[in-house]
Protein backbone atom coordinates (compact mmCIF):
# COMPACT_ATOMS: atom_id res chain seq x y z
CA UNK A 1 0.00 0.00 0.00
CA UNK A 2 2.88 2.15 0.92
CA UNK A 3 6.09 2.26 -0.10
CA UNK A 4 9.58 4.58 0.49
CA UNK A 5 12.37 3.92 -0.97
CA UNK A 6 15.96 6.00 -0.22
CA UNK A 7 13.98 9.07 0.90
CA UNK A 8 15.95 12.04 1.37
CA UNK A 9 14.24 15.39 2.67
CA UNK A 10 15.65 18.36 3.76
CA UNK A 11 15.05 21.39 5.53
CA UNK A 12 16.36 24.57 3.65
CA UNK A 13 20.06 23.28 3.28
CA UNK A 14 19.63 21.10 6.31
CA UNK A 15 19.05 17.53 5.47
CA UNK A 16 17.01 15.71 8.10
CA UNK A 17 16.70 12.35 6.27
CA UNK A 18 19.40 10.39 4.37
CA UNK A 19 17.63 7.80 3.59
CA UNK A 20 14.73 6.30 4.63
CA UNK A 21 12.52 2.18 3.58
CA UNK A 22 9.52 1.43 4.73
CA UNK A 23 7.00 -0.82 3.50
CA UNK A 24 3.58 -0.82 4.52
CA UNK A 25 0.47 -3.53 3.61
CA UNK A 26 -2.99 -3.26 3.24
CA UNK A 27 -4.62 -3.72 6.33
CA UNK A 28 -1.20 -3.32 8.58
CA UNK A 29 -0.02 -1.65 11.28
CA UNK A 30 3.37 -0.17 10.57
CA UNK A 31 5.49 1.11 14.38
CA UNK A 32 7.65 3.95 12.79
CA UNK A 33 10.55 3.80 15.44
CA UNK A 34 13.42 5.80 16.64
CA UNK A 35 14.87 8.09 19.12
CA UNK A 36 14.21 11.90 19.90
CA UNK A 37 15.83 13.62 16.27
CA UNK A 38 16.02 10.92 13.99
CA UNK A 39 13.52 11.52 11.37
CA UNK A 40 10.08 10.15 12.40
CA UNK A 41 8.00 13.18 12.20
CA UNK A 42 10.03 14.23 8.80
CA UNK A 43 8.98 10.90 7.14
CA UNK A 44 5.46 11.60 8.12
CA UNK A 45 6.09 15.11 5.89
CA UNK A 46 7.53 13.92 3.44
CA UNK A 47 4.80 11.20 2.69
CA UNK A 48 1.87 13.76 3.31
CA UNK A 49 3.50 16.61 0.99
CA UNK A 50 4.09 18.79 3.53
CA UNK A 51 8.18 18.57 3.79
CA UNK A 52 8.45 17.13 0.06
CA UNK A 53 10.93 14.69 -0.02
CA UNK A 54 14.31 15.68 -2.57
CA UNK A 55 15.33 11.89 -3.76
CA UNK A 56 13.88 8.65 -3.49
CA UNK A 57 10.89 6.63 -4.68
CA UNK A 58 7.24 7.05 -2.23
CA UNK A 59 4.06 5.42 -3.67
CA UNK A 60 1.03 5.14 -2.18
CA UNK A 61 -1.73 2.14 -3.42
CA UNK A 62 0.24 2.33 -6.96
CA UNK A 63 0.56 5.89 -7.21
CA UNK A 64 3.84 7.93 -7.06
CA UNK A 65 3.97 10.68 -4.46
CA UNK A 66 6.20 13.10 -5.71
CA UNK A 67 5.80 16.54 -6.87
CA UNK A 68 2.15 15.99 -5.80
CA UNK A 69 0.70 18.54 -3.74
CA UNK A 70 -0.21 18.23 -0.01
CA UNK A 71 -3.75 18.09 -0.87
CA UNK A 72 -4.10 15.82 -3.74
CA UNK A 73 -1.98 13.54 -1.40
CA UNK A 74 -4.42 14.02 1.46
CA UNK A 75 -7.11 13.37 -0.98
CA UNK A 76 -5.56 10.12 -2.13
CA UNK A 77 -6.36 9.04 1.29
CA UNK A 78 -4.18 9.64 3.66
CA UNK A 79 -5.62 10.83 7.42
CA UNK A 80 -2.96 12.68 9.47
CA UNK A 81 -3.25 12.85 13.37
CA UNK A 82 -0.13 15.21 13.63
CA UNK A 83 2.17 15.74 16.35
CA UNK A 84 0.06 18.65 18.78
CA UNK A 85 -3.70 17.32 18.24
CA UNK A 86 -4.55 20.56 16.15
CA UNK A 87 -8.22 20.75 16.08
CA UNK A 88 -10.18 24.16 15.70
CA UNK A 89 -10.25 25.34 19.18
CA UNK A 90 -13.42 27.41 18.42
CA UNK A 91 -15.81 25.01 17.13
CA UNK A 92 -17.67 22.32 18.85
CA UNK A 93 -16.98 18.64 19.27
CA UNK A 94 -19.59 17.72 16.18
CA UNK A 95 -18.95 20.34 14.68
CA UNK A 96 -14.88 19.86 14.25
CA UNK A 97 -16.07 16.15 13.28
CA UNK A 98 -18.26 17.26 10.47
CA UNK A 99 -15.81 19.44 9.16
CA UNK A 100 -13.57 16.46 8.26
CA UNK A 101 -16.41 14.21 6.85
CA UNK A 102 -15.99 12.57 3.45
CA UNK A 103 -16.58 9.29 2.22
CA UNK A 104 -18.03 6.27 4.05
CA UNK A 105 -17.83 4.12 6.98
CA UNK A 106 -16.85 6.22 9.37
CA UNK A 107 -19.47 8.81 10.65
CA UNK A 108 -20.73 10.61 14.12
CA UNK A 109 -22.38 7.75 15.05
CA UNK A 110 -19.52 5.39 14.73
CA UNK A 111 -16.82 7.59 16.18
CA UNK A 112 -19.13 8.43 19.31
CA UNK A 113 -19.38 4.74 20.02
CA UNK A 114 -15.01 4.49 19.92
CA UNK A 115 -14.93 7.59 22.25
CA UNK A 116 -17.87 7.89 24.03
CA UNK A 117 -16.08 10.54 26.05
CA UNK A 118 -16.23 13.01 22.29
CA UNK A 119 -20.08 12.41 22.36
CA UNK A 120 -20.84 13.52 26.12
CA UNK A 121 -19.02 17.06 24.77
CA UNK A 122 -20.18 16.99 21.62
CA UNK A 123 -21.54 20.58 22.14
CA UNK A 124 -18.65 21.47 23.69
CA UNK A 125 -15.84 24.01 21.85
CA UNK A 126 -12.92 21.62 21.26
CA UNK A 127 -10.91 24.64 23.54
CA UNK A 128 -12.27 23.17 26.47
CA UNK A 129 -11.53 19.79 26.39
CA UNK A 130 -8.70 18.10 27.80
CA UNK A 131 -5.41 17.25 26.36
CA UNK A 132 -6.30 13.42 26.27
CA UNK A 133 -10.11 14.36 24.86
CA UNK A 134 -7.87 16.94 22.11
CA UNK A 135 -6.22 13.35 20.92
CA UNK A 136 -9.03 11.74 20.56
CA UNK A 137 -11.01 14.62 18.87
CA UNK A 138 -7.77 15.07 16.61
CA UNK A 139 -7.97 10.77 15.79
CA UNK A 140 -11.86 10.97 15.37
CA UNK A 141 -11.07 14.14 12.85
CA UNK A 142 -8.98 11.61 10.96
CA UNK A 143 -11.37 8.60 11.10
CA UNK A 144 -14.40 10.85 9.54
CA UNK A 145 -12.12 11.37 6.29
CA UNK A 146 -12.43 7.55 5.75
CA UNK A 147 -9.17 7.09 4.80
CA UNK A 148 -7.24 4.03 3.46
CA UNK A 149 -3.91 4.77 5.39
CA UNK A 150 -4.51 6.18 9.09
CA UNK A 151 -1.61 7.99 10.47
CA UNK A 152 -0.77 8.96 13.72
CA UNK A 153 2.45 10.53 14.98
CA UNK A 154 2.73 10.43 18.80
CA UNK A 155 -1.05 9.99 19.45
CA UNK A 156 -0.31 9.08 22.87
CA UNK A 157 2.47 11.90 23.94
CA UNK A 158 2.41 13.72 27.19
CA UNK A 159 -1.15 12.04 28.60
CA UNK A 160 -2.30 10.19 31.32
CA UNK A 161 -1.94 6.19 31.99
CA UNK A 162 -5.90 5.92 32.05
CA UNK A 163 -6.09 8.27 28.91
CA UNK A 164 -3.44 6.32 26.88
CA UNK A 165 -4.92 2.93 27.40
CA UNK A 166 -8.28 3.98 26.36
CA UNK A 167 -6.98 5.77 23.19
CA UNK A 168 -4.61 2.28 22.66
CA UNK A 169 -8.01 0.58 23.32
CA UNK A 170 -9.34 2.81 20.50
CA UNK A 171 -6.59 2.36 18.13
CA UNK A 172 -6.75 -1.41 18.36
CA UNK A 173 -10.64 -1.38 17.51
CA UNK A 174 -9.70 0.56 14.69
CA UNK A 175 -7.09 -1.71 13.48
CA UNK A 176 -9.66 -4.74 14.37
CA UNK A 177 -12.03 -3.41 11.78
CA UNK A 178 -9.50 -3.53 9.13
CA UNK A 179 -7.75 -0.22 8.75
CA UNK A 180 -4.12 0.33 7.66
CA UNK A 181 -2.34 2.48 10.57
CA UNK A 182 1.16 4.13 10.42
CA UNK A 183 2.05 5.57 13.89
CA UNK A 184 4.98 6.84 15.80
CA UNK A 185 5.02 6.09 19.43
CA UNK A 186 8.11 5.50 21.89
CA UNK A 187 5.62 3.35 24.42
CA UNK A 188 6.62 0.34 23.12
CA UNK A 189 4.72 -1.96 25.35
CA UNK A 190 1.51 -1.05 24.20
CA UNK A 191 2.66 -0.38 20.57
CA UNK A 192 4.40 -3.88 19.60
CA UNK A 193 1.85 -6.47 20.26
CA UNK A 194 -0.78 -4.42 18.04
CA UNK A 195 1.88 -3.68 15.12
CA UNK A 196 2.52 -6.04 11.91
CA UNK A 197 6.00 -4.52 10.80
CA UNK A 198 8.19 -1.91 12.76
CA UNK A 199 11.21 0.03 10.98
CA UNK A 200 13.74 1.76 13.12
CA UNK A 201 15.35 5.03 12.09
CA UNK A 202 18.61 6.71 13.44
CA UNK A 203 19.59 10.23 12.50
CA UNK A 204 17.80 9.87 8.93
CA UNK A 205 17.91 6.55 7.89
CA UNK A 206 16.20 3.01 8.41
CA UNK A 207 18.72 0.80 10.52
CA UNK A 208 16.25 -1.98 10.92
CA UNK A 209 12.90 -3.38 9.67
CA UNK A 210 11.55 -6.88 10.95
CA UNK A 211 8.50 -7.92 13.15
CA UNK A 212 7.64 -6.82 16.31
CA UNK A 213 8.38 -10.28 18.00
CA UNK A 214 11.82 -9.92 16.99
CA UNK A 215 12.28 -6.34 18.34
CA UNK A 216 10.22 -7.68 21.89
CA UNK A 217 12.89 -10.21 22.42
CA UNK A 218 16.48 -8.09 21.33
CA UNK A 219 16.94 -6.00 24.37
CA UNK A 220 20.38 -5.50 22.78
CA UNK A 221 18.83 -3.76 19.45
CA UNK A 222 16.25 -1.84 21.78
CA UNK A 223 19.12 -0.58 23.40
CA UNK A 224 21.05 0.94 20.95
CA UNK A 225 18.22 2.00 18.54
CA UNK A 226 15.61 3.06 21.16
CA UNK A 227 17.57 3.60 24.39
CA UNK A 228 17.36 6.65 26.10
N1 LIG B 1 11.34 22.67 10.64
C1 LIG B 1 12.59 22.19 10.74
N2 LIG B 1 13.64 22.91 10.31
C2 LIG B 1 14.90 22.43 10.40
N3 LIG B 1 15.21 21.22 10.89
C3 LIG B 1 14.21 20.47 11.34
C4 LIG B 1 12.85 20.91 11.30
N4 LIG B 1 12.08 19.93 11.82
C5 LIG B 1 12.91 18.93 12.17
N5 LIG B 1 14.19 19.25 11.88
C6 LIG B 1 15.38 18.40 12.11
O1 LIG B 1 15.22 17.20 11.40
C7 LIG B 1 15.70 16.09 12.15
C8 LIG B 1 14.59 15.05 12.31
O2 LIG B 1 13.55 15.58 13.10
P1 LIG B 1 12.14 14.86 13.29
O3 LIG B 1 11.23 15.83 13.98
O4 LIG B 1 11.72 14.28 12.02
O5 LIG B 1 12.52 13.70 14.30
P2 LIG B 1 11.58 12.75 15.15
O6 LIG B 1 12.20 11.41 15.06
O7 LIG B 1 10.17 12.90 14.75
O8 LIG B 1 11.79 13.32 16.62
P3 LIG B 1 10.75 13.54 17.81
O9 LIG B 1 10.51 12.20 18.38
O10 LIG B 1 11.54 14.41 18.73
O11 LIG B 1 9.55 14.21 17.25
C9 LIG B 1 16.19 16.66 13.46
O12 LIG B 1 17.58 16.83 13.38
C10 LIG B 1 15.49 17.99 13.56
O13 LIG B 1 16.26 18.91 14.30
Amino acid sequence: MLELQAVQTFYGSSQALFGVDLALAEGEMLALLGRNGMGKTTTIRSICGLTPARAGTLRFMGRDLRDLPAFRIARLGLGLVPEGRRCFPNLTVRENLLATARGKGWDLTSVAKLFPRLEERAEQSARTLSGGEQQMLAIARALMTNPRLLILDEATEGLAPVIRQEIWAAIRDVKGGGQSILVVDKNLKDLLPLSDACVILEKGSTVWQGRPADLAADAELQDRYLGV
